[in-house]
């Protein structure tokens, strides 16, 4: 049985905005501004404690937004993140525990990997859209341009490192469907509450071209 596909998820935007929501409230002003500036899918991060009710906030008060689940690291949060409201999961790494779990997972899951090994065992599985993290810090745009010669099946979605400098560099390439980045929320103006800043900084990265991108 194939794998719920993440391909048709990335398609509604180059950029995946990856969220740490400092309360409920402020993970759902913050997905509105997202929407509005044009990045409708939204990583929250299970990183901060509110992250699962903001998911499910987020979800039943911002229609429009498509949010998942960021960090997902052990297993268990796979089931809480889909009861939260999450439509897609993404993980920095992977464990077999946490892959047996995405396995059986009824959404789209970008499992991480950062080597050609990691890429190739997930490609085994199933997986053939990837989380490539951390992005900058494993070789960039360097190391997606040699996996795509052996790996030609592959295609990601790097995260880690990217911003405004670097992000056209990465969807110009054709294994990459779409990029992850906190860059369009930063946590400044999360805190301050600078929701126009974000929106400003999401339309420009909504505008962002794919070159490559199928269809
Ligand atoms: O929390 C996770 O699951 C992660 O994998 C980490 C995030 O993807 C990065 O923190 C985003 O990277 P920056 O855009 O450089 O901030």
């Amino acid at each position: 049985m194939s794998l719920p596909d993440p391909s048709f998820l990335l398609a509604r935007a180059p950029v995946v905005p990856v969220v740490t929501v400092p309360s409920v409230a402020a993970g759902v002003k913050l997905a509105r501004a997202l929407v509005d500036g044009g990045l409708p899918l939204i990583e929250v991060t299970l990183r901060t404690a509110p992250a699962l009710e903001a998911i499910a906030a987020i979800a039943a008060e911002v229609p429009d937004a498509i949010v998942g689940a960021g960090t997902v690291t052990r297993p268990e949060l796979v089931e809480k993140s889909i009861a939260a409201g999450a439509r897609f999961l993404v993980s920095p790494g992977c464990t077999e525990a946490l892959l047996e779990a995405f396995a059986e997972a009824p959404v789209p899951v970008l499992p991480g990997c950062a080597t050609a090994s990691e890429a190739m065992r997930l490609h085994a599985m199933g997986f053939a859209v990837l989380k490539l993290f951390p992005a900058e810090s494993v070789g960039g745009a360097s190391l997606l341009k040699s996996l795509a010669g052996p790996l030609p099946d592959l295609r990601f979605c790097p995260t880690g490192g990217i911003g405004p400098d670097n992000v056209g560099t990465y969807l110009s390439l054709p294994n990459v469907l779409a990029v992850g980045g906190s860059w369009v929320c930063p946590n400044e103006a999360v805190n301050a509450g600078d929701w126009d800043r974000i929106v400003t900084l999401s339309k420009a990265a909504a505008m962002l071209p794919r070159p490559h991108f199928p269809g």
